[in-house]
């Protein structure tokens, strides 16, 4: 008979090392019977695995029906050419690592109940942190609690036996009184600003105004140009040239300096977590945001200090400041990643997806944080996600719509 089996984990989990351990021969007692079955694995880290073998091996696995590379299509638009892959193998069991991370609310559905379809004839072990994610057909539950399994005997069971500590303390944001000076409201302009891949359109004709303190939320389905968008702010992408993009007063391709630009910008996305190595303190990575470095390589000022050890408090990590980054669970980790960008109080602060794989405390905790940042009023902010986050309070939404055209956005206040 086919199981299905739903394993809960948050961000103290040993994840990665459990789901190894279940493709191994020697496996935890609980999944020998996975023992010389064909197991898929569906995950972000399969995808790199692919990507990887793409650009050093020139092996084109996933993507075999089409020119375009892995690594230029969106996270979801990786995440879909995977799973059809995975299918195509009719594997007997599949494991879902946290599979809908990074999709659209409407991919999610199709996907929830194309799982359910496949349940008929495939099993499934759903690994997910966070409680909306759950499939209604696992016949056992388990929490991966660091490397080990506790056994729930029901969804009520397991329910019970969370407990949800969200808010921060009630401190107040400091404020950097050597953070760059800059009189105007207008922040970053795009007027008409469109955008194409070879034939491919994918930005058309955009116009959206960012002020000074505002918070934004950015939203569209898969591929519909989230990234592309952020990639023309940051200057990663010169297609904003001979358009009429104004980033902080200036026309794009004026001579803008692109290390200008930078210091006014932070930038937070998950996968930035994996340049780090881990042998910096907490404290050393926090202050190491105002030069932008990975470690800290000029001795800070006593202000810099001050900042970190405050943002620090607020957070509620200064007890574990003198920590190695790499000795701290993910969910701590992805809070220092944001402290480590919002420490110099740049004037707008970009934010893509930042709550992917956190559990559900640590993403209300990272919510609450960057509410917080919100309020000071001191930093723009640009969200993106596509999960509701509960409690996230933007000002403004901005929504892009694919057309045929490219997407256009709709502002949503
Ligand atoms: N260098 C490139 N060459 C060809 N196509 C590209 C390139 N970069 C992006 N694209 C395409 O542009 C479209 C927009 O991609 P983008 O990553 O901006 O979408 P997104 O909204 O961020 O998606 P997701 O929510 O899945 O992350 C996608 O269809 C993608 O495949």
């Amino acid at each position: 008979m086919i199981k299905h089996i739903t394993i809960f984990t948050t961000n103290e989990s040993n994840t990665s090392s459990f789901i190894t351990s279940l493709l191994k021969d020697e496996k935890p007692e609980e999944f020998n019977f996975l023992k010389g079955i064909d197991t898929a694995l569906f995950s972000k880290s399969e995808v790199l695995k692919f990507i990887k073998e793409e650009e050093i091996h020139d092996i084109k696995t996933l993507t075999a029906n089409t020119m375009q590379s892995l690594k230029s299509m969106s996270s979801g638009e990786q995440k879909r050419v995977l799973l059809k892959y995975l299918l195509d193998q009719k594997p007997k069991y599949i494991i879902l690592d946290n599979p809908f991370d990074n999709l659209d609310t409407a991919y999610q559905t199709k996907l929830k109940e194309l799982f359910l379809e496949i349940s008929e004839s495939i099993g499934i072990i759903l690994i997910c942190n966070r409680q909306e994610d759950r499939l209604p057909i696992a016949s056992k539950i388990y929490k991966l609690e660091k490397d080990y399994l506790k056994h729930y005997s029901s969804l009520t069971e397991y329910n019970t036996s969370i407990n949800n500590q969200t808010s921060l303390e009630r401190l107040e944001i400091p404020k950097n009184n050597t953070a760059i000076n800059y009189a105007y409201t207008e922040l970053i302009r795009f007027k008409d600003v469109s955008v194409s891949f070879q034939t491919k359109k994918v930005l058309h004709q955009i116009n959206w105004q960012i002020n000074k303190g505002e918070f934004w939320q950015l939203i569209g389905k898969n591929g519909s140009g989230k990234t592309t968008l952020l990639s023309m702010i940051t200057g990663e992408n010169n297609k904003g040239y001979g358009q009429e993009l104004y980033l902080f007063g200036q026309k794009k391709g004026s001579g803008e300096s692109i290390w200008d630009i930078k210091k006014k910008i932070g930038y937070f996305t998950p996968s930035l977590t994996d340049n780090f190595k881990g042998n910096h303190t907490i404290e050393h990575m926090v202050l190491a945001g105002f030069t932008d470095a990975i470690g800290l390589y000029t001795k800070p000022t006593e202000t810099q200090l001050n900042l970190t050890n405050q943002w620090l408090k607020i957070a509620g990590l200064s007890e574990i400041k003198n920590k190695l980054f790499n000795q701290i669970t993910r969910g701590e980790q992805r809070l220092v990643m944001l402290l480590r960008a919002i420490v110099k109080q740049p004037l707008l602060l970009i934010l893509d997806e930042p709550t992917a794989d956190l559990d559900d405390n640590n993403a209300a905790l990272f919510v609450s944080l960057v509410n917080k940042i919100a309020k000071s009023k001191q930093t723009a902010l640009i969200f993106v996600s596509h999960r509701k986050e509960p409690n996230l309070e933007p000002l403004a939404i901005i929504e892009l719509q694919t057309t045929p055209n490219g997407s256009i956005a709709n502002i949503l206040k």
